[in-house]
């Protein structure tokens, strides 16, 4: 089982130009889409395509088109009532495969929808993985996932955390053994922001990720997974580090590509399988989104795990 909780969902408005973007131009756009995103949203419907049991928690008005869009794809949803409109996050496609994101804040929340929010993951019984993913929508305390995970953590959950600036740089400060997440996934800027080490060098040396990464199993985290683009990813967790390639990828829209990678590490491990072969399932599910468009989710029919090239790193 998985349950994702995302407090701050979108409406991912994905628009394809006939060429490259330039600045200041007007463009007519080849095609465009909407489809019910964030990133648990996400994680919740990878998990329909691969046949895992999964729950979407997440505010929303109930009964609007985004709700009913979830509904429609069949993914299982709690919402929680929400006063506000759903945001609306724009990508520009370009035919060469550059994806250009422009992220709203999202609507208002308030301490009643973030408890409701928690009440909806903590009154389930505890079993599988808790994933809290995505940005916090104004009004959230910084710290809200780091208490959460804690929470979650006391009550037996596996617990997944996905999110950047100061939500994650909460969650970094609250480490500790008993209380840290059981995963964090880090993408190669979250992890420099959080290590004081520089992007660009991350995405390039998965031996200086390692290290970075390592860090925070030292503080308590209990895997992370650092993904680096089309560098692939690096996994660290108590008894190891490694490195995963992807497949040649012809990519078309890297966005939903690290909720992907997120979804392919628990569906690894659900199903038992070690540290390397849970990276491989990473690389190989985030690569898959990356070649298809918008956040299209993958499903277990475009992965192709046994092209991904995985290597043992010397230890940290
Ligand atoms: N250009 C790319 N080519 C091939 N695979 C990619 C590319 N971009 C992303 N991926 C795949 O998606 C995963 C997640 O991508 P990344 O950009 O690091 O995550 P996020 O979307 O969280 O920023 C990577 O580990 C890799 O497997
Ligand atoms: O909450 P944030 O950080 O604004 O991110 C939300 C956006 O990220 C996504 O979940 C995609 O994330 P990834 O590209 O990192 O997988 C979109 O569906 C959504 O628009």
């Amino acid at each position: 089982m998985i349950v994702t909780v995302t407090p701050n969902p979108s409406i991912d408005r994905t628009v394809a130009l006939p060429g490259p973007l330039t600045r200041g131009a007007v463009h007519r756009v080849a095609s465009h889409v909407d489809e019910p995103g964030g990133k648990g949203v996400n994680i919740s419907r990878a998990c329909l395509a691969a046949g895992v049991p999964t729950l979407a928690v997440l505010p929303a008005v109930s009964g609007d088109g985004f709700v009913r869009d979830l509904e429609r794809l069949g993914v299982p949803c709690l919402v929680v009532p929400h006063a506000g409109s759903m945001r609306v996050n724009l990508t520009i496609s370009e035919p060469d495969g550059t994806t250009t994101k422009l992220n709203a804040f999202g609507a208002d929340t308030s301490p009643d929808e973030l408890e409701a929010l928690a009440d909806a993951v903590l009154a389930r019984p505890a079993g599988g993985w808790a994933v809290l993913a995505g940005s916090l929508p104004p009004g959230a305390p910084d710290d809200w996932y780091a208490g959460l995970a804690s929470r979650l953590r006391s009550a037996g959950w596996a617990v997944a955390v996905d999110t950047s600036g100061a939500a994650l740089d909460a969650v970094v400060a609250a480490l500790t053994p008993a209380a840290a997440p059981s995963l964090i996934k880090p993408n190669a800027e979250e992890l420099a922001s959080v290590t004081g080490e520089d992007p660009a060098k991350l995405e390039a040396d998965p031996r200086l990720t390692a290290v970075a990464a390592q860090s925070l199993v030292d503080r308590g985290a209990g895997a992370v997974l650092a993904t680096l683009g089309p560098g692939g990813a690096v996994l660290v967790d108590g008894s190891g580090a490694w490195h995963a390639q992807p497949p040649a990828t012809r990519v078309v829209s890297t966005v939903g590509a690290g909720d992907a990678s997120m979804f392919g590490y628990l569906h690894a491990d659900l199903l038992g399988l070690p540290a390397p072969e849970r990276l491989a399932s990473a690389v190989a599910y985030g690569s898959a989104a990356a070649g298809l468009p918008g956040t299209t989710v993958p499903t277990p029919d475009d992965v192709r795990v046994a092209d991904v090239l995985v290597r043992q790193l010397d230890p940290v």
